[in-house]
């Protein structure tokens, strides 16, 4: 159970406290919030968030009150006192004798109230996983904004990766030392590896992007253009949380997408040089220098039990993708918390045919629709077997991890995200059948 705030306000100080309530809204939000009934009804028109209603303060919600302080279940009260109107109270002295008994914060005016505020917050330990080689930003100025921008709302343990300790073992250490929050900040290698150690947990993944196409941030409505780093760290601030989907790929973490042929060499292309040099456009040209040397390989997918061979140009499974990730767009844009992966499979029977599917690609991902084309097959299933022959390369998340065979498993709802609410799209078609297709 979370940590519970109790909020007791008298009539006279009812207003003082929905301010108090309003203006510390994202706090107040990682609490469980109980409250004495006409405090907590003024509240609930307030604050978008439930508040459990114990009895008004005439009918013995303060004792009630004092009652958890005793069993230990609240973490600090607050109580406006109106001592004009109520000079002495029975159930005031029940509080203050249980809060000072049981060693728990008691707030009786609203100077007290925003000690105990300032203290929640810095209370919140995040931890930094922080890239200092991602991207093409300046990491030292990056990471003096983020400091900037949340220190003075909890507090910031920065950890820097390295190429002997890399961002699972630096998340892995964050969550012995019990973290309650981890922030990736770094391109999608570093969020990937972060992600790794936090799939199945509660403890929520804030992203800072800073790498070269930010893939994941950009999937979840993280802004990463004009300010990216600005606009995360509010995103944090205003702490929505959303649980997506994650995926292991022959037992590695997969949060974006598996690229399969065209994908896979297309990012091999696009290496450290030309991305320092062209940014987000070396993998655009990368994938037109590919375009002419992608050849048909052998695929034999399984799913749902059912085998099915054909010749592909390019395999793409997906956990959530951008609208840049055309590879996976065949059913329009993947969903990330669908609880299901996105196959898109490139099948043409010619060069022609390949360039008129890619083009297509390119369409649904600008238009967020799903492909009409029969040479790209869409389908949505929960774990998916991929063999080739020969064997291709292999592209997870932005890293090259060798060659087929693959096997990939969704875990949904595996990652806790703080990151903007979905939005859905409509234009999405679902289906999970293997289509027949010429050999
Ligand atoms: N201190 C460091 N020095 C050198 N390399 C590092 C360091 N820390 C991490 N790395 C390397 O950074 C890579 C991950 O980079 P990440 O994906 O975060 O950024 P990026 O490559 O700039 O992003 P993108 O993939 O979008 O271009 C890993 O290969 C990792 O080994």
């Amino acid at each position: 159970m979370a940590a519970t705030i109790a909020l007791i306000a008298h009539d006279g100080k009812k207003d003082a406290m929905v301010n108090f309530a309003k203006k510390h809204r994202p706090l107040l939000n990682r609490y469980r919030l109980i409250a004495t009934q006409t405090t907590a009804e003024r509240l609930q028109l307030e604050i978008d968030q439930p508040i459990e209603q114990m009895l008004s303060g005439t009918m013995g919600g303060d004792f009630q009150i004092a009652a958890k302080v005793i069993e230990g279940e609240i973490s600090a009260v607050i109580f406006l006192v109106d001592l004009l109107a109520t000079p002495s109270e029975p159930g005031l002295q029940a509080l203050q004798r249980a809060c000072i008994l049981h060693d728990v914060p008691l707030a009786l005016n609203l100077s007290t109230a925003e000690a105990i505020a300032d203290s929640l917050r810095l209370a919140r330990i995040a931890h930094l996983i922080f890239n200092p080689v991602s991207g093409q930003g300046n990491a030292e100025e990056d990471l003096k904004i983020i400091k900037q921008q949340l220190e003075p709302a909890m507090t910031l343990r920065v950890h820097f990766t390295t190429l002997e300790i890399g961002p699972e073992q630096l998340t892995q250490k964050a969550m012995e030392a019990r973290a309650d929050l981890i922030i990736a900040s770094g391109g999608d290698g570093t969020v990937s590896a972060v992600a790794d150690a936090l799939i199945g947990t509660d403890v929520p993944l804030g992203i800072i992007p800073r790498g070269t196409a930010n893939a994941f941030a950009v999937a979840l409505g993280i802004p990463s253009r004009l300010t990216p780093i600005r606009s995360a760290c509010q995103v944090i601030l205003n702490g929505n949380t959303r649980k997506v989907d994650a995926a292991r790929c022959n037992g590695l973490p997969m949060i974006l997408l598996a690229g399969i042929g065209f994908e896979a060499e297309m990012v091999e292309k696009a290496d450290r040089e030309a991305k320092n040099r062209w940014g987000a456009l070396a993998y655009i040209m990368a994938g037109f220098q590919q375009f002419n040397e992608q050849e048909l390989f052998e695929t034999e997918i399984e799913v749902e039990g059912v085998v099915k061979k054909f010749h592909a140009a390019a395999v793409t499974i997906a956990n959530a993708a951008p609208p840049s990730s055309v590879m996976a767009q065949g059913a329009g844009e993947a969903i990330a918390h669908d609880g299901l992966l996105d196959v898109t499979i490139v099948a043409p029977k010619t060069d022609l045919q390949a360039i008129s599917a890619l083009a297509n690609l390119v369409g649904a991902a600008l238009l967020k629709t799903p492909t009409n084309r029969e040479e790209i097959i869409s389908l949505q299933t929960k774990r998916v077997k991929v063999m080739t022959n020969p064997p291709q390369k292999v592209v997870l998340d932005g890293e090259n991890i060798g060659t087929t065979p693959v096997e990939i498993e969704c875990v949904p709802g595996g990652l806790t995200t703080i990151a903007p609410p979905a939005k859905n799209n409509p234009n999405r078609e679902t289906g999970n059948e293997l289509p027949e297709l010429g050999k």
